[in-house]
């Protein structure tokens, strides 16, 4: 796939909607990803990040909607169609084996169509130039998996989304299970990825992680986006916070515009590190709750830190 024109999206989802029986996951999400940037996902817990994901990644079906890559319709009917398209996911429950070597686990699916000793050498070579690349040449192909620490499996997975040439990949809450020292590598990593033009989807609720690496931002409510590409550099994380919640927060924070309700003229328009222009938002109707209330009573608990969550009742289908 190449793009012609390096500033056009590379991945548009529009209208997005997906209905479980008894339950709306998504009702109405937007969402445009441009090469080269680091798209941030914000969401309460519910919001519907993992079904837009899975949307994305070929797991769900969307109820309606359109997917746009490189402005043309795409049907992401199952998982390997979504690697086809160039779109590649990073589960947090990080999906490697654990009883194969890093090389087997890069190519799992997706083997070299050549057999025997030649295929093993190009195997063990090309993972060679993959770890290299993720900055972990000290890595041997051959080692199992299972040995790795949280960290080296997450290389071995992005690692494994390169091998498909993955021009957009997905990182769910990436951070999650890795120490501070690891973060920094992930960082490397996803500036070095995003040089290239690969574009990263970001989910994570450290909206510290989001300042350091984001470019822009779509935020997620009650299965809809009520904000999207708002420039991370100009949002405040209070009016972040409100646009989660639903409820305004005492802004003891910077008053830098947050997000508009029209996009600026391209021409006098400031864009982020990769040509975009500045957000908008969208109004959806919120609980109205008193500001007295701390924002922190409701806070976002990562997936990793939970049990696993009953079936979804809060938004019945209509
Ligand atoms: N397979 C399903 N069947 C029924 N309801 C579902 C299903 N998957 C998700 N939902 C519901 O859709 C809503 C969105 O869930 P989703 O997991 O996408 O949110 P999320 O933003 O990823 O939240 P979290 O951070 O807690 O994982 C929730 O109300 C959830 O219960």
């Amino acid at each position: 796939m190449v793009t012609e024109d390096p500033t056009a999206p590379l991945l548009q989802m529009q209208g997005i909607v997906k209905t479980f029986p008894g339950a709306r996951a998504l009702d109405g999400v937007d969402l445009e990803v441009l090469p080269g940037e680091v798209h941030c996902l914000l969401g309460q817990n519910g919001a519907g990040k993992s079904t837009l994901i899975k949307v994305l990644s070929g797991a769900h079906q969307p109820t309606e909607g359109t997917i746009l890559i490189d402005g043309k319709p795409a049907v992401i009917a199952h998982p390997v169609a979504a690697l086809e398209l160039g779109v590649a996911t990073m589960y947090q429950e990080l999906d490697v084996v654990d009883g194969l070597s890093i090389a087997e686990n890069i190519y799992l699916g997706h083997e070299l169509s050549t057999g025997g000793f030649t295929a093993r050498r190009t195997l063990v070579k090309k993972t060679r130039e993959l770890l290299d690349r993720l900055g972990h040449g000290e890595l041997s192909p051959n080692r199992e998996v299972g040995t790795l620490p949280a960290a080296g499996k997450q290389i071995v997975s992005m690692a494994r989304a390169l091998s498909h040439d993955a021009r957009v990949i997905i990182m769910d809450e990436p951070s999650a299970v890795l120490d501070s020292g690891e973060v920094e590598n992930l960082f490397r990593v996803v500036k070095e990825l995003t040089k290239a033009g690969v574009a990263i989807v970001y989910i994570s609720h450290r909206l510290d992680e989001i300042r350091e690496i984001g470019d822009r931002i779509t935020v997620l409510k009650d299965g809809a986006s009520v904000a999207s590409n708002l420039l991370v550099s100009e949002t405040p994380t209070a009016k972040l916070i409100q646009l989660m919640t639903g409820r305004e927060v005492e802004n003891s924070f910077p008053t830098a515009p947050a997000c508009r309700t029209t996009r600026l003229p391209s021409s006098r328009s400031r864009t982020s590190r990769s040509g975009a222009p500045s957000g908008t938002c969208r109004s959806r109707s919120a609980p109205a709750r008193s500001s007295a209330s701390p924002v922190w009573s409701a806070p976002v608990v990562p997936r990793s830190s939970r049990r696993s969550t009953g079936p979804a009742t809060r938004r019945r289908a209509r």
